[in-house]
């Protein structure tokens, strides 16, 4: 059965407000729609943990620093839908932009210190835009649990922060990254790479886990880096924003994996921005 679309705040409160009456846990997963199996496996990390489970789906135009990304961003609320029919979802929030950002909108939710970073650097207002648009999919939903994944990893410590500061009563679940079978994370973007692209993206996963051995046999990590991005470059990424080394508490850069760390990599394949990030 398909679950409700909502598109209104007070239709959403009128069915969530039953829900916590009950004293029922409501898990929500943001979403910006094109959903492949990584979004799904947040929903089923959802409908495990909650007894209801909101899927929402809202292109953020605020957390798009580049006009050209927001007007290709796939749209695709039908499929979507239909693709979610098998988790049986209680609800889908589907606000649009005036439901979301009324004339006269004016607060931006920041979070200092990991949003000086990788993606907070290279997309610049991104984070404010996700964390505005975060807080709004919390307060509106009230949803006790949260869902997000690894393969934004940056995302999720900038949002369990926010929620922190804020006092938010929420608890927001890190879910591991679904890759295609040659390795790729899945990303809604990947379907705007053309059919050469697709054989080339596994190359920036490929070259994450060859740093990390790299790593473990004693090689440092600067040199590492040089080479993966030469090979990236070579193979025809055309631009890298960063392959870094960083602690996985705090994001700072570290050269050794004495502490728990992540390889994070960002880099453009045919106009398309991938990003990815493993544990080493
Ligand atoms: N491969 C994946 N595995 C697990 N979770 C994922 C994966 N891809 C996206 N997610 C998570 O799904 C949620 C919604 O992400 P979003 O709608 O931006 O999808 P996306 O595929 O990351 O798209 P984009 O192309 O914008 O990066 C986020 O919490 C994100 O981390
Ligand atoms: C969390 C999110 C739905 C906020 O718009 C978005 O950044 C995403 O899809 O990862
Ligand atoms: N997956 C994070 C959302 C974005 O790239 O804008």
């Amino acid at each position: 059965m398909t679950a409700p679309i909502l598109r209104d705040l007070p239709s959403l409160r009128a069915v969530t407000r039953d829900w916590h009456m009950a004293g029922e846990t409501v898990g929500v997963v943001p979403t910006m729609g094109a959903l492949h199996d990584g979004h799904l496996s947040l929903v089923a990390a959802a409908k495990k943990a909650c007894d209801r489970v909101i899927v929402t789906i809202f292109v953020n135009p605020k957390q798009f620093n580049n006009p050209d990304d927001l007007k290709n961003y796939p749209r695709t609320e039908e499929d979507d839908a239909r693709k979610l029919e098998r988790f049986k979802v209680d609800a889908l929030w589907v606000p649009d932009g005036d439901q979301m950002y009324p004339d006269g909108f004016a607060t931006t939710v920041s979070v200092a210190g990991l949003t000086d970073v990788m993606d907070g650097a290279y997309r610049p207002g991104h984070f404010d835009g996700v964390a505005t648009v975060v807080t709004k999919l919390f307060t509106q939903t009230a949803a006790t649990d949260a869902f997000f994944g690894q393969k934004d990893f940056q995302q999720l410590l900038v949002v369990r922060r926010m929620a922190a500061d804020l006092d938010l009563p929420i608890t927001v679940h890190g879910c591991p990254t679904i890759r295609d079978i040659d390795g790729l994370a899945l990303s809604s973007r990947n379907l705007l790479l053309s059919d050469r692209a697709r054989t080339l993206a596994p190359r920036l996963f490929e070259e994450l886990e060859g740093i990390a051995e790299g790593l473990k046999a004693g090689h440092p990590f600067a040199t590492l880096q040089d080479q993966a991005k030469d090979r990236l470059l070579k193979t025809g990424f055309t631009e890298i924003d960063y392959i870094d080394l960083r602690a996985q508490s705090d994001l700072t850069l570290v050269t050794d994996t004495t502490q728990p760390a992540r390889l994070f990599a960002a880099a453009y394949l045919a106009g398309v921005r991938l990003i990815d990030n493993i544990a080493v």
